[in-house]
């Protein structure tokens, strides 16, 4: 059995890591760390990894073609089993995928300032959280470390990529997202938006990589008490957000300082939400993930 020391570190995220296996192969591994206002925490969060990955896989079972190889196998590493997946070698389109069946986050500041989000005019008198039906396609490039990534129109992609490769990249991003968003509805769940990553294969065809509909690539709010107006609490990182900026933190948001780490109930709690949200999502017990 390898360890994670016989490959090589290729890329590294917020809380992910990706390695060398071979020539066809990469071990996608997601850590047990948490970013929260553009920080990574010094807490981590126990089981946070495998919850997210047993949430990817979840997905690639059903959203085919996919980059997911395999996540029990003896080339995955013991210390990461459960939360490492064998993905194949894709070439990575350089474009941030997003959907957007709400209205949250920097979609919703550009609305504000503009009226619309990458090009896409939208109705006037939308708020906070307004549900988007149709849902958008609305692009991003990739940012820098530390930078957020930024907005850009379907022909700034489709100059880059092509109308071809960009209108691909649109109407599947649309086709998976409405999918999943019906689907996390009826067990209880609103999937606000989601980022998608894309790669081509050997044949040139559209693979879905990266992870998928994690609560890392996308915003997930319980359905229950769902209102338009206000921003709503984040299904899996309320709690953590709620403790930063409460006094007990003693923590300044708008300093440059580090966020302090967090109290074991909420990182105990946040773990639980994790979890909560694998059991209501899948219908599984997280009990029987790679038991
Ligand atoms: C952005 C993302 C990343 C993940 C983890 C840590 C840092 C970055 N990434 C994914 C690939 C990639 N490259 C080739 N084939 C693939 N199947 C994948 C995937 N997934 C390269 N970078």
């Amino acid at each position: 059995m390898p360890t994670l020391a016989d490959y090589q570190h290729v890329a590294r995220g917020k809380v992910r890591d990706l390695y060398d296996v071979d020539d066809e192969l990469l071990l996608f591994v997601a850590s047990d760390r948490i970013s929260a206002y553009d920080h990574i925490l010094s807490s981590e969060i126990p089981d946070k990894g495998r919850v997210l990955t047993a949430m990817s896989v979840f997905w690639f079972e059903r959203l085919t073609p996919n980059h997911l190889v395999a996540f029990d196998d003896p080339r995955i590493p013991a210390e990461v089993r459960g939360r490492a997946l064998l993905v194949r070698k894709l070439q990575m389109v350089d474009v941030e995928c997003v959907a957007r069946g709400y209205l949250t986050g920097s979609g919703m500041a550009d609305y504000q300032a503009t009226g619309a989000v990458c090009g896409i005019e939208l109705p006037v008198g939308l708020v906070e959280a307004s549900e988007l039906d149709p849902p958008i396609f609305t692009p991003a490039s990739k940012a820098e470390i530390g930078a957020h990534d930024e907005n850009v129109s379907f022909d700034v992609i489709a100059a880059k990529h092509g109308e071809e490769l960009a209108s691909k990249l649109r109407d599947r991003t649309i086709e998976l997202y409405s999918e999943a968003r019906a689907y996390a509805l009826t067990r209880g769940l609103i999937l606000a938006d989601t980022k998608f990553e894309f790669g081509l294969d050997a044949s040139g065809e559209l693979v879905l990589a990266d992870e998928v509909f994690t609560p890392d690539s996308s915003r997930y709010w319980p359905a229950e008490g769902y209102e338009p107006g206000r921003v709503q609490p984040s299904f899996d990182k309320q709690y953590v957000r709620d403790w930063l900026t409460s006094d007990a933190s003693g923590w300044d948001r708008k300093s440059d300082t580090p966020p302090p780490p967090l109290p074991a109930d909420v990182v105990e709690a946040t773990r639980n939400r994790y979890v909560e949200a694998y059991e209501r999502l899948t219908g599984r017990s997280f009990a029987d993930w790679l038991a």
